[in-house]
């Protein structure tokens, strides 16, 4: 055998398979998010999941939704921290300008605002589950007016498994 392996991974494949697979740390026991961020030149800088912030005990928190405590401070969405911006705070090694965000789910608004702030220039997404939905009309509005592209993962078809 003289040739190279054929059967690689793509770039795609590989930093939305980080991002499933950093997802799966997620303790939501609804959406389960993840996310990846790789330099220009196909570096991964850092990666997060959504979760609550460092103190704040998964057994403690609540992991409701709204429609399920109906009072907000006792449901997850005022400490659950989304999966980028996880992302964009963990990263300690200076500036993200330029960068690629992978991520499992569109981002919202709030997080839109931490991506262009941050210097991501492109996001390539899994699902658009909330689209339609304001906050995820909000977040298309500024990403547009930042020149942020994006652009939906398209799904090889393949199936990548790993055994640990
Ligand atoms: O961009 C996102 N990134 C992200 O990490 N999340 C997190 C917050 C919540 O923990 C969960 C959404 O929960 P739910 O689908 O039950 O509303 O996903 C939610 C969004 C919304 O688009
Ligand atoms: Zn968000």
């Amino acid at each position: 055998m003289t040739g190279k392996r054929e059967d690689y991974i793509t770039w795609d494949e590989y930093f939305m398979g980080v991002a499933v697979l950093s997802g799966k740390r997620s303790k939501d026991p609804s959406t389960q998010v993840g996310a990846c961020i790789v330099s220009q030149d196909n570096k991964i800088l850092s990666m997060g999941y959504n979760g609550f912030p460092l103190g704040c005990s998964d057994d403690e928190f609540p992991w409701g939704r709204d429609n399920e405590a109906e009072d907000p401070y006792n449901a997850k969405y005022f400490y659950s921290t989304h999966s980028e911006l996880n992302a964009i705070l963990n990263y300690r090694g200076g500036s993200l300008e330029g960068s690629k965000l992978y991520v499992t789910l569109f981002p919202c608004n709030e997080c839109a605002k931490a991506i262009i702030q941050s210097g991501i220039k492109t996001i390539v997404y899994g699902s658009d589950k909330y689209a339609g939905t304001p906050a995820v009309n909000a977040s298309k509005r500024m990403l547009n007016a930042a020149g942020v592209r994006y652009y939906q993962y398209q799904p090889s078809g393949r199936k990548i498994e790993i055994e640990v």
